[in-house]
């Protein structure tokens, strides 16, 4: 297969181009690299920022998950049918980015003394994709086909119904979202492979 994505032994930043690729229909190897070699440095000296993931594409090499969901975006068709449509979801998926930062700062640093504020004001972020989504006949967050910034959401928002589950009852557009994602077929084919079902979500353990 064209695709080689190198990560650590999670979800994490490569849960949302996995179920991509996977609901594209593509094959793709994975290498991963447990922390202690990763620690010695001589990989993390190859990287361009210094971290992983990564993913190789023929001869090209990208760093930068966001990046990575772009370029596969533009690849398979799900970037939108025009530049307006393709800017909306660039902006979109930085919003998607927003939340997952919040997400890693709860998870990697947070996470016993801000659950129960984080859970607080979780309503108050989602209610602005509800928003969206609630506005697009398609169900989709931009045009009326499905996009790397819709992959992502997905992804986030099944971590958040780990950390809360009850997170969406009040928000009806996400919960049918998640249930049109899910009902993907190679989505669905995805979510119960052992590949996706092994990994953790987060690098320690939290979730
Ligand atoms: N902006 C980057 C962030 C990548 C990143 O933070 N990678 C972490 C692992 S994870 O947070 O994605 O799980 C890493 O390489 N950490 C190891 C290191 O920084 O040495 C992206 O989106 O890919």
């Amino acid at each position: 297969p064209p695709y080689t994505i190198t990560y650590f032994a999670v979800r994490g930043r490569c849960g949302a181009m996995r179920i991509m690729l996977a609901d594209q229909g593509q094959e793709w190897k994975e290498v991963v690299v447990n922390f202690e070699d990763w620690m010695k440095g001589d990989l993390k000296a190859t990287c361009v920022f210094g971290q992983l993931p990564k993913i190789q594409d023929g001869d090209l090499e990208l760093f930068q998950s966001n990046a990575i969901l772009r370029h596969l975006g533009r690849n398979h068709g799900a970037y939108g049918s025009n530049n307006k449509e393709a800017a909306q979801i660039d902006m979109m998926n930085d919003g998607v980015e927003d939340l997952r930062l919040k997400y890693a700062k709860l998870i990697y640093q947070e996470y016993d003394t801000g659950k129960e504020q984080y859970i607080k004001d979780l309503p108050s972020h989602l209610s602005k994709f509800e928003a969206v989504i609630a506005k697009n006949k398609s169900g989709f967050l931009v045009g009326d086909k499905v996009s790397f910034a819709d992959y992502s959401l997905f992804e986030v928002l099944l971590n958040h119904q780990v950390l809360c589950p009850a997170c969406l009852d009040t928000l009806p557009a996400l919960k049918a979202f998640v249930a049109m994602m899910s009902a993907r077929p190679k989505i669905k084919a995805f979510l119960d492979s052992d590949d996706y079902k092994k990994l953790p979500i987060n690098g320690n353990g939290k979730q």
